[in-house]
């Protein structure tokens, strides 16, 4: 799993708008802590192309899965709720079948629509940008803010497992900067209340290449 090139871990172009947008109503989870999970590696993040919600995990990314399932299973995880994507309910399927959970898929976890980008190169990805028949910053980020503050609300510890717009949202809207770092596939990160901020922790410090980063 390791036989890609280091990730570079640059921001990319239209993030602070994401940011501004989320700061402006933050998130206030009533737990002391949780978990984030992206899922697993697909083909069209290793060829760095905006996907659709049919993408199916790549063979990296079904050992990713795997993996994040050893290391989430020793965690007392009570819930996982995910995207209803195939890509992040696989994962979730595969990490919550080792904890004796079902996931709860959630359409409203989903990554933003990217409209008529999608199938076209996200290397050059601009969160900023307003993709034809796509949703826009603003409504990605109400949406994401939504499904979040609901998943949260359920029997904790709650693990989420969704996509790399949806932890660019949940960092911003908890208040925590945001590590390109911690955006590889299928890293697990607990997040934790630490007084009046939030924390974040990464359980793997591991990444598989930058070719799946957007
Ligand atoms: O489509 C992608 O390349 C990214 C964008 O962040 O989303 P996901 O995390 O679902 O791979």
């Amino acid at each position: 799993m390791s036989q890609q090139t280091a990730p570079s871990h640059t921001a990319p172009s239209g993030l602070g708008e994401l940011i501004r947008i989320a700061e402006a109503q933050p998130l206030s989870p009533a737990c002391d802590h949780f978990y984030f999970l992206r899922h697993g590696q697909t083909g069209r993040n290793a060829l760095r192309i905006f996907q659709a919600v049919d993408e199916p995990l790549s063979e990296l990314g079904l050992q990713q899965a795997a993996r994040a399932a050893g290391l989430l299973a020793g965690e007392p995880i009570s819930t996982v709720v995910c995207s209803d994507a195939r890509r992040a309910h696989d994962t979730a399927y595969t990490v919550a079948t080792t904890l004796k959970l079902v996931p709860a898929a959630q359409a409203a976890l989903r990554e933003r629509n990217f409209g008529a980008l999608i199938g076209t190169s996200s290397a050059n990805i601009d969160w900023a940008c307003e993709p034809e028949g796509g949703e826009t910053l603003t409504q990605f980020v109400a949406r994401t803010r939504g499904a979040l503050d609901t998943a949260l609300r359920l029997p904790a510890p709650v693990l989420v497992v969704a996509h790399g717009g949806t932890l660019y949202a949940l960092a911003a809207l908890l208040g925590v900067p945001v590590d390109v770092g911690l955006l590889g596939n299928a890293q697990p990160l607990r997040f934790e209340r630490r007084g009046p901020t939030w924390a974040v922790t990464p359980l793997l410090r591991q990444a598989d290449g930058d070719a799946a980063l957007a």
